[in-house]
């Protein structure tokens, strides 16, 4: 497949922890394109972090934020972008990414996603749970189709990450 970094986008879908931030910096290394992150975006347009949003607005306002944040990011940027967990699961934005570009689920096995993620802070559907690992499952369960709807699918535990990058792409 070729890549041209000033007109192609590549989306990475994948649950929180699933290593969308690590694939995707290293896959724009690698094709020499910007690298986007949405969550960092939607808070550089907030002004506020992801959990103070979640706290003074709520999740539905967040998602509002999401779904714009997804508009002007394919209006303005091209190259990796690195999805926020839940937003390919709300309004219409799983078409949206598919329609803009390449859509990539980084399929990586909760128990993977729960060791990396036990002593962490920060996100909010996750930080009020006493139970992490059965919160991982509903959320993975419910979102499961829609991941699913990503034109390529990494099973990022058992592959050579590497080798998909160049199983994949070439640059033009
Ligand atoms: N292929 C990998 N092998 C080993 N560790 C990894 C791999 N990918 C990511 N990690 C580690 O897992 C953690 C989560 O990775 P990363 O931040 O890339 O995930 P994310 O999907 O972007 O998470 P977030 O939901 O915070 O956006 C990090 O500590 C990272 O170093
Ligand atoms: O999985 C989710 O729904 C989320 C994941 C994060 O990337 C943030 O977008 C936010 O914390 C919500
Ligand atoms: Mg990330």
């Amino acid at each position: 497949m070729s890549f041209n970094p000033n007109s192609d986008k590549i989306f990475i879908w994948g649950m929180p922890g699933s290593g969308k931030s690590t694939f995707g910096r290293k896959l724009a290394e690698q094709l020499s394109c910007t690298y986007t992150d949405m969550d960092d975006w939607i808070v550089a347009q907030a002004g506020k972090s992801i959990p103070q949003i979640f706290r003074e607005q709520g999740e539905d306002e967040f998602r509002k934020l999401e779904k714009e944040a997804l508009r002007s990011i394919c209006e303005k940027t091209t190259g990796v972008i690195a999805t926020g967990g839940g937003a390919p699961c709300f309004f219409d934005n799983a078409d949206v990414m598919n329609d803009a570009g390449l859509t990539i689920f980084l399929d990586t096995p909760l128990l993977t996603i729960y060791n990396r993620l036990r002593d962490r802070e920060g996100r909010p559907l996750l930080d009020n749970t006493n139970d992490l690992y059965g919160t991982l499952k509903q959320t993975f369960a419910q979102r499961k189709n829609w991941y699913c709807e990503a034109r390529i699918h990494i099973k990022s535990e058992t592959t050579d990450l590497q080798k998909e990058i160049d199983r994949f792409f070439t640059k033009q």
